[in-house]
């Protein structure tokens, strides 16, 4: 059986599409998920979890209110927690994400931020005494820990922080203070009410000098009776846009004292008698941020999976309207607007996730240099993922409101979940550095690159700079999508020299570099998209390239197909530069056919994620198909139908509707 999803008793046109797939799935799960033994590892966990029932959701989570939501996660936690050894390999970071997002869904919980920025601030940024004394209590979830930076006050700009970390060389301790409101820390995941231990970054201060951000671990809450300990404000922010499993918090000190040894001194020291040593790279401090941005392409690849789960088998099921055959409606999934909706977006997921997997492997290369004090490389990857991240994010919640439109009225129920899974995904665009910030970070790194090459300097250009330093040449569109590649190329190098060009004449006509940079920064976001989407095309066909199963590269090269043509087109205005109106005509006509050849695979292209019921939690997208049933079984166990008077009829509109007749 080529797709292993085939079932007794499901929906016969999910069947029949699953039918049609050319290629085996689990090969391609192989694929997505790196490995064949992760793969296999990945359903392990999932059927294990099958097989304790108190891991199951006790409710559907659209029927729950914040104040459930956060106690079903601390209950599955305290279950998880007897099953740990025996469900997963505690120390594998992907496993233990796997584990989370089958049993935990993606609304957060009381761990949310201890496994993604707490462990690896400590891994990172804690000497080794420190990490004798925490890292195993954090690991063995003795204690619970967030990471928080962000204030109300400040969140993009760390350096105007304002929460201060005093050292007086007389006690050996520091004092954490809060002076104003503003310096209230503001919006850390998991810090409002569960975790009793932060890494907090404040300003350091030594005798009046202030060194700026730095880490320093923090103890919040008495670990017996878990009260915030004296000096210490902290509390939760209320509800948000979604994500409202997790107490993102605040926090605030009153000349809270800290003992020395609590600052994380792995990179930056400061001795008994006060003297500071700064750290070998001025941006080591930032660590956590970059290992949780060189996740986001995956992660973002991830959401934007479940969304398209949801639409592409319900599209599949749904039918509406008619074509040739008058006799029978067809599944809207053969209109080619709901193709060209949707397919472009299963094309993004697989790059992302290819993507995300590079840069996850470029932080762990990253980390074992720098601990061998070699920071050279810290510069490629925050300019890599401060623009992967922005770009992905964005494209992430564009795809995920278009696979809810692709579901037409039922895409708006919770039922399909899809706006949660939207709420939670387009939170990247502003979490980790929000997407305009993250996006001019990429751009002083390309300035500096143009830079180089009209200093002559074109030998020193980083990793994937050297396109910055060549000539536009004839693109023959016929050889394939390296073609595609080159027109990228061309339209991205042609908007660096533009917006750099920019730049530099404003300040050559008197404007100061900060106010130079601002009037030309629409220019420089537009490119370090452009950079960034070479790049994610690059990754694309160079891991597909790189794959020998014939049936699974020839569906992989389909979806690049579609992938090249839909992204010229859609930079189409800058891509107009180096090809004629009439190429990109046939660009057009490439990409409709790109979607009929595609048609055939897409259900298992979207199975192959293998995102099971429970994780997915869509009534709509179920593997099963039978989305009439299970929308009206889930109406039917709405709150609301508990009872056919309500008590607001009997207590409001019944008195009014007597008044009236009266
Ligand atoms: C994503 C997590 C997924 C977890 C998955 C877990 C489970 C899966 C299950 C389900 C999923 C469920 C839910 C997921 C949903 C919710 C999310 C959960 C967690 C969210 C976590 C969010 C946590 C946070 O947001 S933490 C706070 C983040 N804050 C920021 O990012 C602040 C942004 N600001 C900055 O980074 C900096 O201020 C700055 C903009 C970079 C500027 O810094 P500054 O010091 O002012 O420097 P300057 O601009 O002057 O530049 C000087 C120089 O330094 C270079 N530089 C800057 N940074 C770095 C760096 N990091 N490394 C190297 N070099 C750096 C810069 O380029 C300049 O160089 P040059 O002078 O040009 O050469
Ligand atoms: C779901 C979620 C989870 C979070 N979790 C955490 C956490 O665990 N820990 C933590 O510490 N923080 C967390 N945060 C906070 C988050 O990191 C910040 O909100 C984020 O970094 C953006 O900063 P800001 O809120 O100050 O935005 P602002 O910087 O105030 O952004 C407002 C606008 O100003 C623009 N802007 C700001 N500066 C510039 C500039 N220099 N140039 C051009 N435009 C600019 C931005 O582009 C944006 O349009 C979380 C946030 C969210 C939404």
């Amino acid at each position: 059986m080529l797709n292993k999803s085939i079932m007794d008793g499901d929906n016969p046109d999910l069947t029949e599409e699953r039918m049609k797939g050319a290629f085996d799935t689990d090969k391609m799960a192989a694929v997505i998920y790196g490995s064949e033994k992760f793969a296999i590892r990945r359903r392990e966990i999932t059927e294990s979890i099958s097989r304790i029932p108190q891991l199951a959701d006790s409710k559907p989570f659209s029927f729950m209110t914040r104040e459930e939501k956060i106690s079903e996660s601390c209950r599955k936690l305290s279950v998880l927690s007897e099953h740990w050894n025996q469900l997963i390999d505690t120390n594998n970071e992907e496993e233990a994400l796997h584990l989370y997002r089958e049993v935990l869904g993606l609304e957060g919980h009381a761990f949310s931020l201890h496994e993604t920025m707490f462990i690896p601030s400590l891994v990172a940024q804690a000497n080794d005494e420190q990490q004798e004394k925490w890292l195993g209590r954090a690991k063995r979830r003795e204690i619970i820990g967030c990471y928080a930076q962000t204030e109300m006050g400040h969140g993009t700009n760390l350096r105007a922080l304002e929460t201060t970390a005093t050292y007086y060389p007389s006690t050996q301790e520091f004092i954490l203070h809060t002076p104003t409101e503003t310096a209230l820390k503001w919006w850390p995941g998991a810090l409002g009410k569960s975790s009793n231990y932060a890494v907090v970054v404040a300003d350091l201060v030594i005798r009046d000098t202030h060194y700026g951000a730095h880490p320093f671990m923090v103890q919040l809450r008495d670990e017996k009776t878990h009260n915030p300990l004296p000096g210490i404000t902290v509390g939760d922010i209320g509800p948000k846009m979604a994500f409202n499993g997790a107490d993102n918090g605040f926090l605030g000190f009153n000349q809270y004292k800290l003992p020395r040894d609590h600052m994380l001194m792995r990179h930056s020291r400061v001795e008994e008698n006060g003297t500071y040593t700064k750290p070998p790279h001025a941006k080591i401090g930032y660590s956590s941020m970059v290992k949780v941005r060189s996740r986001m392409a995956m992660d973002q690849g991830l959401f934007m999976v479940s969304a398209l789960v949801i639409a592409v088998r319900y599209s599949a099921v749904r039918r509406q309207g008619f074509l040739d055959d008058k006799s029978r409606e067809v599944k809207v999934l053969d209109y080619q607007t709901q193709q060209h909706r949707l397919f472009p977006s299963i094309a993004r997921a697989y790059a992302f996730i290819f993507c995300g997997f590079e840069t996850i492997q470029l932080y762990d290369q990253l980390l074992i240099d720098v601990k061998n004090g070699d920071t050279s490389g810290m510069s490629d990857l925050h300019a890599l993922t401060s623009g992967l991240k922005s770009v992905v994010t964005h494209q992430t919640g564009e795809g995920i409101e278009q696979a809810r439109m692709a579901c037409g009225g039922h895409g708006y129920s919770m039922a399909s979940y899809i706006s949660e899974i939207y709420g939670v995904a387009i939170g990247g665009c502003t979490y980790e550095g929000e997407n305009m910030v993250m996006l001019l970070q990429l751009a002083r790194y390309l300035v500096k690159s143009v830079e180089l090459v009209k200093t002559g300097k074109s030998k020193e250009l980083g990793p994937m700079m050297n396109y910055l330093a060549e000539p536009d040449t004839q693109i023959d569109l016929t050889s394939g999508p390296e073609a595609y590649v080159k027109v990228f190329q061309h339209a991205a190098r042609r908007q660096v020299w533009k917006a750099t060009d920019k730049f530099h004449q404003l300040m050559e006509s008197g404007q100061s570099r900060d106010i130079a940079w601002n009037n030309s920064a629409v220019e420089l976001t537009r490119a370090s998209r452009l950079h960034t989407r070479l790049y994610i095309m690059e990754t694309f066909i160079r891991r597909v390239s790189s794959i020998s199963d014939v049936s699974i590269k020839k569906v992989l090269i389909d979806l690049v197909n579609v992938h090249v043509n839909y992204e010229v087109l859609d930079i189409g205005t800058y891509a107009l530069e180096h090809v004629s109106s009439t190429q990109l005509d046939s660009i057009r006509s490439q990409l409709y056919s790109s979607l009929d050849t595609l048609r055939p695979n897409a259900v298992s292209l979207i199975d192959s994620f293998q995102i099971s019921d429970m994780q997915l939690r869509s009534v709509l997208g179920r593997r099963d198909g039978h989305v009439y049933t299970n929308l009206f079984e889930w109406a039917k166990a709405s709150p609301l139908n508990q009872t056919h008077v309500l008590p607001s009829v009997n207590q409001y509109l019944k008195p009014m509707m007597d008044k009236a007749k009266l």
